[in-house]
């Protein structure tokens, strides 16, 4: 299972990632996250993968939504989350940028994260403030 987080701003923008590695991926952009390791709860996970990758503390909400990925039996799943502390920063290089609802199409996004980018745009254009949880 890959974990990954929508972190959304006080602006309704969100934080994409642009991976440096594998070649294949190399210049894509996503969602923060990564592999979930062996018995590590799911959110544990995430929140392990955005204090490396970002150097952040991130709050969950709810899901945005699951997609399979291409190597067979791995699947991705992204929730809405915000940032509770610290400056996002590509701590393991790559570049990172905040997107707006409009800006969503202006980054090459992995494949498989496009189904998710779709929820995501309809998300941020409804009125409704995002709802969190205690995550
Ligand atoms: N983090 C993340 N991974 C994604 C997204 N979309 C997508 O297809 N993937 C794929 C790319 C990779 O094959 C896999 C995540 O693996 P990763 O290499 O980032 O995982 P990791 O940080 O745990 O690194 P490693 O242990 O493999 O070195 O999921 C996404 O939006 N975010």
């Amino acid at each position: 299972m890959v974990v990954a987080v929508a972190l959304v701003d006080e602006a309704r923008r969100v934080l994409a990632a642009r991976r440096t590695s594998p070649s294949a991926y190399a210049g894509m952009w996503e969602f923060p996250g990564g592999k979930v390791e062996p018995g590590e709860d799911e959110l544990a996970a995430l929140a392990r993968e955005c204090r490396e990758e970002l150097d952040v503390q991130i709050e969950v909400g709810p899901v945005l939504g699951q997609v399979d990925l291409a190597s067979p039996g791995w699947r991705l799943r992204v929730w809405i989350g915000r940032i509770r502390a610290g400056m996002p920063r590509a701590v393991e290089g790559g570049e990172l940028r905040w997107l707006s609802a409009a800006e969503l199409d202006d980054v090459s996004w992995l494949p498989a994260d496009l189904p998710l980018v779709e929820s995501l745009r309809q998300r941020l254009a409804d009125p409704e403030p995002m709802a969190f949880g205690a995550g």
